[in-house]
């Protein structure tokens, strides 16, 4: 029923303006699915390869298409993978491109629940998805600098994070309601701001101003709904690391590995940050196992560049009790099978996953599905934006759909 009939692949626009690859699976009854690759600017050294577009979409043509039309069934996942695999060959996707391989592992996801009649987190999870796990809280990202604004904060993310939330519904609005009190204290301190990539506000300040200011946005927006908001960091520490002279430099300032879990420890106890994501280089393990042992009971350290979706790279992790929780993006690895298998491994060892846009979006919204069905603790999309709001939306349709 849900054989592929067709696969059609074109450029289109992400939030930054870039050409991006969207894919279009047709089955023979005429399931549809259509998805679009994401794209990231502080990408990590062992990520997935992507293409040009034009490129990774004359690739897929010639060698995944055909593999695809007429012998494989989209509802079946993990055959749809598999032949993108056997089409690319390589162990990075470097022949067809992440970016053609994860739009058409999506699209074909879609267009098998399509077929199904059944809701994108509903196929993806399966019918004994336990419909009793609570929802992933949104991490929103509210004030950033790093590789997604220049002249802005060092630390990449700084992300409301409304743990207490009663609802998706309600999580969503108040870190849109932090986003506002950010605006507001920075226009009380006559702090011009434009916007990030991602839509975060992006001040030239200090990284410790930015402290002081989503601490004080998180609690008065506390204080107004009444659930508990905390917040959290991607300090997306590569991007901070030299590695020639083994140092963090946070413009004048410099941080050695030791120093680097010092200060990541203090910041967790100071604020009582909920979430620290890639505290550490994407090479440093020890470090990254150091700063878990230290505050790993209160505060969630997730690896993103270190772990990149990447069941090898978490296992490496794990043994060395690297971080307990892991960024799950698709496109990091290529297809959704590849990403499952990474919350799988994950959380089969106690650690919780995280699933997360890039920061070069489109309104595709198939991680907010992916979260549902993976009982993702977390889902980090934003906060404002068409391209976040698209996926926050969808999280707030699913959980009236998902009762
Ligand atoms: O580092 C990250 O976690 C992401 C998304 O916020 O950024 P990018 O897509 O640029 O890698
Ligand atoms: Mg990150």
């Amino acid at each position: 029923m849900t054989l592929i009939e067709s696969v059609s692949l074109r450029r289109v626009l992400d939030s930054r303006g870039n050409p991006t690859v969207e894919a279009d699976v047709l089955t023979q009854s005429g399931g549809f699915g259509r998805a679009a690759a994401p794209s990231g600017a502080s990408t990590g050294e062992y990520e997935a390869l992507e293409l040009p577009p034009m490129e990774a979409i004359a690739a897929a043509r010639e060698h995944a298409v055909p593999r695809l039309e007429g012998s494989v069934h989209a509802g079946n996942q993990r055959d749809v993978d598999a032949a993108l695999h056997a089409a690319d060959g390589t162990e990075d996707f470097s022949e067809i491109g992440a970016n053609s391989a994860v739009a058409i592992s999506m699209a074909a996801s879609k267009a098998g629940a399509d077929v199904l009649g059944a809701p994108l987190f509903q196929h993806l999870g399966g019918t004994f998805r336990d419909a009793d796990r609570s929802f992933p809280v949104p991490l929103g990202n509210v004030v950033g600098g790093g590789e997604h604004a220049a002249d802005a904060t060092h630390i990449q993310e700084f992300l409301s994070a409304p743990v207490g939330a009663p609802s998706v519904a309600e999580a969503v609005f108040a870190n849109a309601d932090v986003h506002a009190a950010v605006a507001e204290i920075l226009a009380d301190r006559g702090i011009a701001a434009a916007k990030g990539d991602e839509g975060a506000w992006a001040p030239a300040v200090s990284d410790a101003e930015a402290f002081e200011i989503v601490d004080e946005a998180t609690s008065r927006v506390e204080d107004a709904v009444g659930f508990e908001i905390r917040f959290g960091l991607d300090v997306a520490a590569s991007e901070l690391y030299d590695a020639d002279a083994g140092v963090y430099r946070y413009g004048d300032v410099e941080r050695t590995s030791t120093e680097q879990v010092e200060y990541m420890a203090e910041l967790v106890d100071e604020y009582d940050l909920a979430y620290v994501e890639d505290p550490l280089d994407e090479d440093d393990y020890d470090g990254f196992a150091d700063l878990t042992d230290r505050v790993g009971d209160r505060t969630l350290i997730c690896g993103d560049d270190l772990f990149v979706t990447n069941v090898e790279r978490l296992s490496r992790g794990i043994d060395e009790g690297a971080a307990n929780s892991i960024l799950i993006k698709p496109n990091q690895i290529g297809t959704l099978s590849d990403a499952f298998d990474a919350v799988e491994l994950a959380q089969r060892n106690g650690l919780d996953a995280v699933v997360s846009h890039r920061s070069g979006e489109t309104e595709d919204t198939t991680i907010a599905h992916l979260a549902v069905a993976t009982g993702a603790s977390f889902i980090k999309t934003g906060t404002v934006g068409g391209e976040r709001t698209a996926k926050l939306n969808e999280l707030i349709r699913i959980a009236e759909e998902a009762v």
